[in-house]
């Protein structure tokens, strides 16, 4: 067995408690051993081979056996079964035959060999046995009974590990998609999370941090500003500029909002040309400044995108957070205040009527 199935077997529990616990259920016990023993000498030595071509034959219509031809080959098979009759409930008693039966499905499993198939073999393997044993002795019922009824057990054991070692593989393979579903989740997540041309919050994202901010604000009592930020006449950027360069100049807006905001205020992307920052824990004096700091890094420097230098403005709203204020209210007063900016002139910073702040 390799490492990586001993972990899973210590991941599954499978420990020597359990194997003594199947053991016992399957009613076996130290006098199977010499009965195994018997069967292997006198009605298994030699005849191996011819047992499972018998029992191979039997199986070969039967439509999955394709697949055992596929998946491991025919020959690589019978031997297996070969080896597993040579050593017919030899040590069945001990970890290392429950490692190795587990070792063996482990490998069937991750070959594709069907479960089912197996779980025929197993069957056919089984009639194989008392046949043979009933058809080559000619032993009385008392003698014969103990040797079918260790057959039979022999056979459940060895079917119940295949089993197991097929659950092993099924939920490894569990683990390993669920791990893939997660990974791509969380992928997915933040892709829906940050704007995908300027690299800030989405507009959900955006709506849903500002609403748990809204929140704590009320909940906490602070202060809470948000702070609506437009770029000024972008159309006509893109009109003498194109597109593409309107689309550079969005994301240096992104880059200097940023740089002139704190570490933890939050922009996001509120709609085309147009960005939101929150502003935690501030009033409206600090929101002042970081507003201007934020206009005055648009406006102090021309733009470089393409081979092009172009002097932008942006015009700035704020609102600060009032009692009866939500998440819409608050919105729309900064956005108000925007407007307001931009009527008085564009590139400057202008006040939500606030009358009813909370200090
Ligand atoms: N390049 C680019 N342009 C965008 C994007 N989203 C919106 N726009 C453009 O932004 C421009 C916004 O124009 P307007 O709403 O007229 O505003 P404005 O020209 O900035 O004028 P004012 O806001 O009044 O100063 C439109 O031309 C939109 O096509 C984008 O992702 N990339």
């Amino acid at each position: 067995m390799n490492a990586e199935i001993v972990t899973n077997c210590v991941v599954l529990g499978f420990d020597c408690k359990r194997i003594q616990k199947t053991i016992s259920l399957l009613g076996l016990e130290a006098e199977h051993g010499q009965h195994a023993e018997r069967l292997r000498s006198e009605f298994i030595e030699g005849k191996a081979e011819a047992l499972v071509s018998s029992c191979l034959d039997a199986l070969a219509p039967y439509e999955d056996f394709l697949l055992i031809k596929e998946n491991i080959g025919v020959e690589s098979f019978k031997e297996r079964w070969i080896d597993y009759l040579c050593g017919f409930g030899q040590n069945f008693d001990t970890p290392k035959y429950f490692e190795d039966r587990l070792g063996i499905a482990v490998a069937w499993a991750h070959k594709r060999v069907p479960l089912g198939v197996l779980h025929l073999q197993h069957c056919l393997i089984q009639q194989a046995l008392v046949d043979s044993l009933l058809i080559q002795c000619k032993l009385n019922p008392k003698t014969v009974w103990p040797l079918v009824d260790c057959i039979f057990k022999i056979t459940s054991l060895s079917m119940y590990l295949t089993v197991e070692g097929y659950h092993l593989v099924e939920v490894d393979e569990l683990q390993k998609t669920l791990d893939r579903l997660n990974k791509e989740a969380s992928q997915l997540h933040q892709k829906v999370a940050t704007d995908q041309l300027t690299g800030v919050l989405s507009y959900s994202t955006l709506m849903d941090t500002l609403e748990r901010q809204v929140n704590k604000a009320k909940q906490n009592g602070s202060s809470l500003c948000v702070v609506m930020a437009d770029l000024d006449f972008f159309k006509k950027v893109n009109d003498t500029y194109g597109h593409l360069v309107g689309d550079i100049v969005l994301k240096l807006t992104a880059r200097r909002i940023q740089a002139a905001i704190r570490s933890f205020d939050m922009i996001g992307r509120f709609g085309g040309e147009e960005f939101v920052i929150i502003l935690e824990n501030t009033d409206l004096a600090l929101a002042k400044i970081i507003a201007e700091r934020i206009r005055l890094g648009i406006a102090g420097t021309p733009f470089h995108a393409k081979k092009f230098e172009i002097d932008i403005t942006i015009s700035l709203g704020m609102a600060m957070l009032k009692k009866d204020d939500h998440l819409e209210t608050l919105l729309e007063r900064a956005d108000a205040a925007m407007y307001k900016a931009k009527k008085n002139g564009r590139n400057r910073v202008a006040v939500a009527d606030n009358l009813e702040a909370t200090s």
